[in-house]
């Protein structure tokens, strides 16, 4: 009880110091809005004098002044507002945990309370620490005795005498336990009884050893998390990058953090944790989006259609081969052929004629000696078709349709096409000829624009080539192919690519292709780049993400047994990317424990896969998973309703996952008169409270509190190939699963009777 006394009289100095700190904020504040004013007012006395050389001078120099105060004042302001929204933190929540630590050589034993931001009253008099400071990482990875920790100065021992944990609201301490072990169990089972919500929460307070390890590595290329389903690898990760950001702080900014997840209606259940910490949210993206800004063009199939689109075997396995690593590394050899012969052009056309034939543009590329590269060969080509342009402009001045333009022009168009020019001129011809050559400058900017962009690369024609030439630089029958099951496939895309769409196999490549023969050097100023959901990724596309950002580090997160996408070829990824990234700079952390589900789901959620050993579950008990086998879908209907209404007395929510969209619509059909349901159709909704329809590929990442498994009939899922789906499904539940099936139950879910109820 005195412990109690002790601290919560500490809380009670630490809040007030955190609103003395307040008040002072709030003044610093004002006067920079003061200052502002002032500023602004500056502005008025900034005279606009340009008829003179020395009035242009200075008012540009007036200008630059005002720029820099306002620069001085906005620094001022912001860092002022940052401070406010610190403060207003940590007045909500001062700090959750306290370690004793004496450092070696030292004497004194201090006491160091760790928040979500640092906190001091006075110079090095720290009331509260970062939970990202190099000291906190001990509250993470350690019990009581002797610790190391890491310091920008090097490794530090130390001895850790007490930990402690709190629980703190609106300035009281609810709790206080003491602990001796790494992150107290009760206050893990605490974290982790919650409910769903259709916002992820940060796991700041009751970060595990492993989760640590990740958010804090600095020193790998690739950082590659092998984690079980709601092993935590999203939660970890977000918090990796509140650590990156304030680690590298001066040095990094959330805009040079990628991440890519697997949907959108995952951007959208991630986006407010690093918010919620204080940090700025960095680029969150999906790769569809990704190759829809780079060509926005070109439509890229859904992530329904490339789920349910049905693929022969034929298809497969060109799927598979253009995937692969070997498939990129064709692409550069095919490339490197470009530097002697094969580029693909499109003329150069005015107003409908050609003025620079694609032959011409050719003869121009390989004027240059063999030791051009491909960019280098494209700039100067460039360069000669902008003179060539400009030497046409007088040729162009005597056509017709340019002496009929003049004739034409009205007083205004005259006036606004001379625009600034000095209107004295010699003669009748030399007016004619001023005119001309502004009209013909005028009409033919948009061409040198498309010049200058590149656009006489034909990469659509060149893509084909490629296409119809890979043969020659892949062993088809590595991937069980011949010549004319390829050829047929190049057929294929061709006539997607009519339509201007393409199949995510072939837009990567083409992405590729397209940014060798530019000589693209990739987006260089982004450092970290975050992969979720890895498995889902092919080696191909992996081998050029890492080619586009090529100064980036890499964090890959995935689980092998959720490949919906890839399937098996998930398995060889790992060996893949050491291909990628060389061992010495890539390491591999693997999540076994699983937060998510009761132990019973787990142990359910386990046991469909063929090989999940290393899963363990945490304890924290739970009904049984349940399983029932229904005759029609009616039924299925009738005990979904009830098992919605059950979990609703809880006050939790029900997700129904069923296995593709269509089913989705039809199970929503029936129950949209229910109360509070939603179906989730696209990527692009949003996550609402209540009860979801929602189909098994955009549940990916997701979790609920209750789930509903929709018609796992043997009709439904067959193939061995779905087990992992089946998995991802599965272990989407917190608290309760319930499988439905009509006619016969799939033969995926047989496990062990004991693991779950049969209704
Ligand atoms: N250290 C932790 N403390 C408290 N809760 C945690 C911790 N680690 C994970 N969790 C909880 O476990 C659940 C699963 O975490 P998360 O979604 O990050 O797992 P995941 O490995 O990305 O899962 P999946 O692969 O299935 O998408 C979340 O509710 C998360 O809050």
């Amino acid at each position: 009880m005195q412990e109690l006394e002790y601290e919560q009289k500490r809380l009670d100095g630490v809040l007030e110091s955190i609103h003395t700190a307040q008040i002072e904020n709030e003044k610093k504040l004002s006067r920079a809005a003061k200052d502002q004013a002032e500023v602004d007012k500056g502005w008025n006395d900034v005279r606009f004098k340009s008829s003179t050389y020395s009035g242009l001078f200075e008012t540009a120099m007036s200008v630059r002044q005002q720029q820099q105060m306002l620069k001085e004042r906005e620094l001022a302001q912001n860092s002022a507002e940052h401070q406010a929204e610190v403060l207003k933190r940590l007045d909500q929540n001062p700090y959750f945990a306290r370690i004793d630590v004496q450092d070696a050589g030292s004497d004194q034993v201090e006491p160091i309370y760790i928040g979500l931001a640092s906190f001091s009253d006075k110079p090095d008099n720290f009331l509260v620490y970062d939970w990202r400071a190099p000291i906190s990482s001990i509250y993470y990875d350690a019990g009581l005795g002797p610790v190391k920790y890491e310091t920008p100065e090097g490794t530090q021992t130390a001895e850790v005498t007490l930990k402690r944990q709190f629980q703190i609201e609106d300035g009281k301490i609810v709790t206080l336990f003491d602990t001796d072990e790494v992150v107290g169990d009760q206050m893990l089972l605490n974290a982790v009884s919650g409910e769903s919500s259709t916002k992820m929460k940060s796991i700041v307070t009751t970060i595990q050893r492993e989760q640590n390890k990740i958010i804090r590595n600095t020193k790998a290329k690739l950082l590659f998390v092998q984690g079980a389903a709601g092993s935590g690898k999203t939660s970890a990760v977000l918090q990796r990058v509140a650590y990156l950001l304030y680690r590298y702080r001066g040095n990094l900014t959330a805009g040079q953090v990628i991440m890519f997840s697997p949907n959108q209606l995952f951007n959208d259940y991630i986006n407010q944790v690093l918010p919620e910490m204080g940090e700025q949210n960095m680029i969150q993206m999906t790769f569809y989006q990704y190759t829809s800004r780079r060509l926005p063009k070109l439509k890229l199939e859904t992530l329904q259609e490339r789920f349910e689109r049905p693929k022969t075997d034929e298809e497969n396995r060109i799927t598979d081969l253009k995937g692969s690593k070997a498939y990129f590394d064709a692409v550069g050899q095919y490339a490197k052929t470009l530097n002697q012969h094969g580029i693909r052009f499109r003329s150069v056309k005015f107003q409908g004629r050609e003025l620079i034939s694609k032959d011409e543009i050719a003869e121009i590329y390989y004027s240059f000696n063999e030791n051009y590269s491909l960019s280098q060969r494209l700039e100067v080509t460039r360069e000669k078709l902008v003179n060539k342009l400009r030497g046409y402009v007088s040729s162009e001045m005597r056509a017709d349709w340019v002496e009929e333009a003049i004739q034409n022009l009205s007083k205004d168009e005259y006036d606004s096409l001379l625009g600034d020019q000095v209107r004295e001129f010699k003669d009748e011809k030399a007016e004619y000829n001023a005119l001309a050559k502004l009209i013909v400058q005028d009409a033919m900017r948009p061409v040198l624009q498309q010049v200058s962009r590149t656009r006489f690369l034909n990469i659509n024609a060149q893509f084909v080539d490629f296409l119809r030439k890979a043969p020659q630089f892949i062993t088809l029958a590595d991937y069980d192919l011949d010549e004319a099951s390829w050829q047929r496939g190049v057929e294929r895309t061709l006539q997607q690519m009519k339509s201007k769409r393409l199949n995510l196999d072939d837009m990567t490549p083409f992405m590729y292709l397209f940014d060798v023969v530019k000589g693209s050097h990739g987006e260089r100023d982004i450092r970290f780049i975050f992969i979720d959901e890895i498995q889902d990724y092919t080696p191909f596309q992996l081998a050029f993400l890492q080619f586009t950002f090529p100064k980036a580090r890499f964090t890959m997160l995935g689980d092998l047994n959720q490949a919906i996408f890839t399937k098996e070829n998930a398995r060889s990824l790992h060996r893949e990317l050491l291909e990628l990234f060389s061992t010495e700079e890539s390491e591999l952390v693997q999540l076994t424990q699983t937060y998510r589900s009761t132990q019973q789901i787990s142990d359910f959620a386990k046991a469909l896969l063929l090989d999940g050993a290393q899963i363990d579950a945490f304890e924290r008990s739970g009904a049984k998973p349940t399983i029932q086998v229904v005759d029609d879908f009616e039924t299925m209907v009738q005990s979904a309703r009830t098992q919605i209404q059950q979990t609703k007395a809880q006050h939790e929510t029900t997700a129904i996952i069923t296995k593709t969209l269509a089913e989705a619509q039809q199970v929503y059909a029936v129950m949209q008169d229910d109360e509070d349901v939603t179906v989730i159709r696209t990527e692009n909704q949003r996550l609402v409270p209540g009860t979801l329809i929602v189909p098994s590929y955009l549940a990916k990442g997701l979790e609920f509190d209750a789930v509903i498994m929709w018609d796992a009939s043997e009709q439904n899922y067959q193939g061995d190939d779905e087990r992992q789906l089946v998995y991802t499904i599965a272990s989407r539940a917190m608290h309760q699963l319930t499988v439905l099936a009509q006619g016969k139950l799939s033969p995926l879910l047989n496990v062990d009777a004991a693991l779950f109820e049969r209704k």
